[in-house]
């Protein structure tokens, strides 16, 4: 499905991705873990293409995407919706209309220009946000939600793309830990339900081990890990950071473990699944 083939970035002379190569066969919750400067920004935005490689291939469902360009680059990029550690809303602009703006990969600027959005479309971004337990704020301005709220906007932003991949880049870097538990939740619950592909670069451990059914360990641009929720132990965790004995999970923790039962059915993990 989606195959990475000794993917390099290089900026000037730093080395940023290093020779990454992946091969997710089917939809799957990955999550990307490591320190900072590791490099799992830059690997996230060649995967819809704010960045280029400098070598290597991306092949999506056996065609090259990182060669694209114009109309069929904007066609990649609706295919493959990108979420943010600070959002990325307009934030004077009501929320359904910053909803509505996931569709302008597919109908243009001329749109947002004149707010001409189809009912069709208005209705469609209602019900994402009534889906995400946010229709209530349809009529607010964007500034006037919670960080947590926010997030929300932007993830239903993404879903009016309809998206075969959704990119979240830290996207509970911003939030307070309830926040967070209920955006890596709505995300969860997206991939379950709609079986879409979801990438996803974290910070904490517990939330990687939580959420994703694979993760993938960087250091210096290279995967050093690549397996299960459970194969990450804290051993394997303290190479991924580079870390000495005194490495601490709980310095990489967000503390949403023990939330009470009200979690959404979530699939289990297992070896064979994360395999992929
Ligand atoms: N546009 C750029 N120009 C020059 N260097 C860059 C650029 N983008 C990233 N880098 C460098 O590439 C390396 C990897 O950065 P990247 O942002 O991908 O890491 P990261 O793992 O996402 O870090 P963080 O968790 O802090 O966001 C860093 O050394 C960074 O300074």
């Amino acid at each position: 499905m989606l195959t990475l083939d000794t993917v390099t970035k290089q900026f000037g002379t730093t080395r940023a991705v290093d020779s990454v190569s992946l091969d997710i066969a089917r939809p799957t919750m990955v999550g990307i873990i490591g320190a900072s400067g590791a490099g799992k920004s830059t690997l996230l935005r060649m995967l819809n293409l704010l960045e280029r490689p400098s070598a290597g291939s991306i092949a999506f469902e056996g065609r090259e995407i990182s060669t694209l360009k114009g109309s069929r680059a904007r066609g990649w990029q609706a295919q493959c919706a990108m979420i943010f550690q600070q959002f990325n809303l307009v934030p004077r602009m009501d929320v359904v209309s910053n909803v509505l703006h996931g569709t302008l990969y597919t109908t243009g600027t001329f749109r947002a220009l004149t707010a001409l959005w189809p009912e069709v479309d208005i209705r469609k971004a209602i019900s994402i946000l009534e889906r995400l337990g946010i229709a209530e704020q349809a009529p607010k301005r964007a500034e006037a939600l919670s960080g947590g709220q926010q997030q929300r906007v932007a993830i239903a932003r993404a879903l009016m793309q309809d998206p075969k991949m959704i990119l979240a880049d830290e996207p509970i870097a911003s939030l307070d830990p309830m926040n967070a538990q209920v955006v890596m939740e709505t995300l969860r619950t997206i991939h379950d339900e709609d079986g879409r592909m979801i990438v996803c670069n974290l910070h904490t451990l517990d939330t990687a081990r939580r959420y994703c059914d694979r993760i993938v360990g960087m250091r210096k641009g290279r995967v050093v890990f690549d397996g299960t929720p459970e194969q990450l132990t804290t051993g394997v965790a303290r190479d991924i950071y580079g870390a000495d004995g005194t490495f601490s999970e709980h310095a990489t923790s967000t503390e949403i473990r023990d939330r009470p039962a009200a979690a959404p059915p979530r699939k289990a993990a297992s070896p064979a699944k994360a395999a992929v």
